[in-house]
């Protein structure tokens, strides 16, 4: 075997030395935060808090992508065939377990029989061991001694009492049901424009749910997927990419004036406004969205005084209560649409502003060039699974920064994007658009 001395230098002797040196960071912070994870072994015992420091996250992030990097290099297609079949049966695991509250049944400290596990579960005891190995290798549960089961730190998140669960649910039923629909959307398409009906939008999400009901509309109809779909936002929300504290750190709120409001449109259960409130005493929020979503917020009571909740449709214009607002925030909300919609959710918001005080703040994806060396396979790969989920749930679309700049200008043309920023390690980009300083001089 070679020396390490007649390695010549490679992307892989790279990838491998950038991996160690953020191990070593990570084992150090691990030691002098919770050093019994050392000796634990198990699935998610290296997690770091959600609150931990954005550098160690930023480690976290880092590890994830170039370990991934590392597995692109070294596998065959024939590898990534058979990684991909397991990660679908995986997935497919996950889903049966959340279905049957397995979970639910398993002892927080310890372990129990499968038979006793099947017993609690109503679920044949054959079948609940096959799956639950199987779910095994993603993590989720292990077999300290053959014969029975116990928890990981992974799978105590999967209890029906946790977001997570609703979460995977969401994603295992109703998002893969509508993954599955992607030909047959296309194919529709195809269909819909040989008829000359080329405005009429199928989507797979149509497809699968048999529905012509838009995406939003079809789940806030059945309160368990508008559950689902509110916890699936509070996970997107703390996967570190796309974390709420890239809110925080993103945008100057700190420059507002005291007693400023600022008003979430499309802010689901008010988790970016209560992030806000904490760390800004002297501005007000309002949270506004659909009905059945708001019915699932939990605003902490010594925050009810600054964190107001507001059922408001955005595609109708901003209530008279909205005139003034110094900034107008919507988060993860303009992928959901098309151009056209987008522009109208947009439009709704321009008459409450003060042209001289208000902005809007927009905090999305900003598409990168798909030949950017600079931006990792796994960033790429989250954005680039956001705009498909886009266009198969809702006829959506992330959006480059051409498409950012049209989508304002075609708002209003006296808008403007007025700054742009991109929290480090965020996957999302704070647009801060403006009337043009010129647009409201006396004529
Ligand atoms: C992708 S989520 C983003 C939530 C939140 N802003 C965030 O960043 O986590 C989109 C939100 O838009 C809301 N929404 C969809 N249609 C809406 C409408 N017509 N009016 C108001 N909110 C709507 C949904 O309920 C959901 O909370």
């Amino acid at each position: 075997m070679a020396s390490v001395d007649t390695v010549p230098q490679s992307l892989l002797y790279a990838l491998a030395s950038e991996i160690s040196i953020a191990a070593r960071d990570l084992t150090l912070f691990i030691r002098d935060t919770n050093a019994a994870a050392l000796q634990d072994n198990q699935a998610g015992s290296h997690d770091i808090p959600s609150n931990a420091h954005a550098d160690i996250s930023r480690t976290k992030a880092a590890l994830i992508e170039k370990t991934m990097a590392v597995q692109q290099l070294i596998m065959s297609a024939t590898d990534v065939q058979q990684q991909m079949t397991l990660q679908t049966q995986q997935m497919a695991a996950v889903r049966w377990i959340c279905r049957f509250k397995v979970a639910d049944y398993v002892p927080g400290a310890g372990s129990m029989s499968y038979n006793d596990l099947a017993i609690a579960a109503s679920v044949p005891e054959d079948q609940l061991t096959r799956i639950c190995r199987m779910a095994m290798t993603a993590g989720f549960f292990r077999e300290p001694v053959s014969g029975e089961i116990g928890h990981t730190h992974t799978s105590v998140d999967l209890k029906s009492s946790c977001a997570v669960h609703d979460t995977f649910k969401f994603m295992t039923e109703t998002g893969h049901s509508v993954v599955s629909k992607l030909p047959e959307m296309t194919e529709a398409t195809v269909k819909a424009n040989q008829e000359g009906k080329a405005d009429k939008s199928i989507t797979a999400f149509n497809i699968a749910m048999n529905t012509s009901m838009p995406f939003f509309k079809y789940i806030m109809s059945n309160p368990e997927l508008a559950k689902q779909q509110a916890a699936h936002m509070r996970s997107v929300g703390a996967a570190e990419e796309s974390h709420v504290r890239h809110v925080l750190g993103g945008y100057d709120w700190g420059s507002l004036r005291s007693g400023a409001k600022v008003i979430d449109v499309g802010g689901s259960t008010g988790h970016c406004c209560v992030a806000l409130a904490k760390e800004f005493p002297s501005l007000r929020f309002v949270v506004q969205d659909l009905p059945p979503v708001l019915s699932q917020a939990k605003i902490p009571d010594d925050l009810k005084d600054r964190v107001e909740l507001q059922a408001h449709d955005f595609m109708t214009p901003q209530p008279a209560a909205s005139k003034g607002a110094e900034v107008f925030f919507i988060r993860q909300c303009l992928q959901n649409w098309s151009h056209t919609d987008a522009t109208r959710i947009l439009q709704n918001i321009l008459p409450a502003m003060d042209k001289d005080k208000s902005r809007i703040v927009i905090m999305s994806a900003i598409l990168a060039d798909a030949s950017d060396p600079s931006i990792g396979q796994r960033e790429k790969g989250i954005s680039r699974m956001r705009d498909l989920f886009m266009m198969m749930a809702m006829g959506g679309q992330e959006r480059d920064s051409q498409q950012w700049e049209a989508l304002v200008k075609d708002a209003d043309a006296q808008l403007e994007i007025s700054s742009v920023n991109k929290p480090r390690g965020s996957v999302l980009s704070v647009i801060e658009v403006k009337f043009k300083p010129d647009s409201w001089a006396p004529v």
